[in-house]
């Protein structure tokens, strides 16, 4: 998410949403990355279901209009002005108590629970104050699902890039029954070595993750036009992590896969040239 921040940023400002619309996503922003840090960051070992019964207390509040904070009146302030809706946000601290609470993952159902509390709520969150485009025939539920499985593919490719990383912390967020299916078990993730199993199952878990772009992209065209292009290059650049796994000959255990600078400045003007794809004019479902 950092990242693709950081794409927004650099973007020419004619070209990008409105102060209005950035700063409303900047608040969002800021409200996942201190919800993430509650159980990610220093405080962490600290972290215990009632702190998170808390915050959600806070995010109450500041629906209401009763902000705690600077940061959670800028947050306040964004859902005066925009329709979003707080229950993917209680979602996402949900998303967080289990994390506490578990490690592992039966199948892909439960991991798919899991990215939608964790990622998937990002993409409902954002819909509302990206907006659709007014002239767009797609129904409001199409560009919901789109923006879910962008949370949902991002989450994923986090996942394969990390599978190391986790590991180190006693974690695979991996659909155990998959790994059984290819002989693999979590010793194996353990001991991180790449063989022709691994590879297997990683080829498999590279391309669902690619087909939820794939359902993403469908949505991108329909959202609001100064919206379009900066999720487009997020999307881009995300997607490209997959290929970069490939690239490492599947060794997420000691590598970390990498988007190079200059793919990322490539990603930039193809994104925008994509922007300008005109939302679908013609459709069976209808905006409800
Ligand atoms: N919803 C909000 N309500 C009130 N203040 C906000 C809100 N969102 C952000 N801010 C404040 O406005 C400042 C600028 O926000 P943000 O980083 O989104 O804009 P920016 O992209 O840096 O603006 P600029 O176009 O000037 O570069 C932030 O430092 C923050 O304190
Ligand atoms: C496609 C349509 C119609 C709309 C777009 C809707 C949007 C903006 C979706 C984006 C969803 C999103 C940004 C999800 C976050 C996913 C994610 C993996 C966040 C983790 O990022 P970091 O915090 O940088 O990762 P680590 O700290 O784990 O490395
Ligand atoms: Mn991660």
């Amino acid at each position: 998410m950092k990242h693709m921040i950081v794409v927004v940023k650099f973007v020419p400002r004619t070209l990008l949403m409105t102060p209005e619309r950035r700063r409303a996503i900047w608040a969002i922003y800021v409200w996942c990355r201190r919800t993430d840090e509650l159980v990610d960051g220093p405080n962490a070992p600290h972290i215990t279901p009632t702190a998170l019964d808390r915050w959600e207390a806070r995010l109450e509040d500041l629906f209401n209009g009763r902000p705690f904070d600077m940061l959670d009146a800028a947050l306040a302030n964004t859902v005066n002005k925009f329709p979003v809706n707080i229950q993917p946000f209680k979602d996402m601290i949900e998303g967080m108590r289990m994390d506490l609470r578990k490690s592992r993952y039966k199948n892909f159902d439960e991991l798919y629970l899991y990215c939608y509390y964790v990622a998937g709520t990002v993409g409902l969150m954002s819909v509302p104050v990206m907006g659709i485009a007014p002239e767009s025939l797609a129904s409001t539920e199409s560009v919901y699902n789109a923006a879910l499985a962008l949370g949902i593919a991002n989450q994923l490719t986090n996942i394969l890039r990390d599978v190391g990383e986790d590991a180190q912390r006693g974690r695979i967020y991996l659909p155990q029954d998959e790994l059984a299916q290819e002989g693999l078990s979590d010793e194996d993730i353990f001991s991180g070595k790449v063989t022709d199993k691994w590879r297997n199952f990683m080829k498999k878990q590279i391309k669902r993750a690619r087909m939820l772009f794939h359902e993403a992209e469908k949505g991108v065209k329909e959202l609001n036009a100064s919206s379009r292009w900066p999720v487009s290059a997020s999307l881009m650049l995300y997607k490209q992590i997959l290929d970069e796994i490939e690239a490492n000959d599947y060794n997420n255990f000691t590598k970390r896969a990498y988007v190079s600078k200059a793919k990322k400045l490539i990603a930039l003007p193809v994104a925008y040239v994509r922007s300008l794809v005109a939302p679908s004019t013609i459709s069976s479902s209808h905006r409800n």
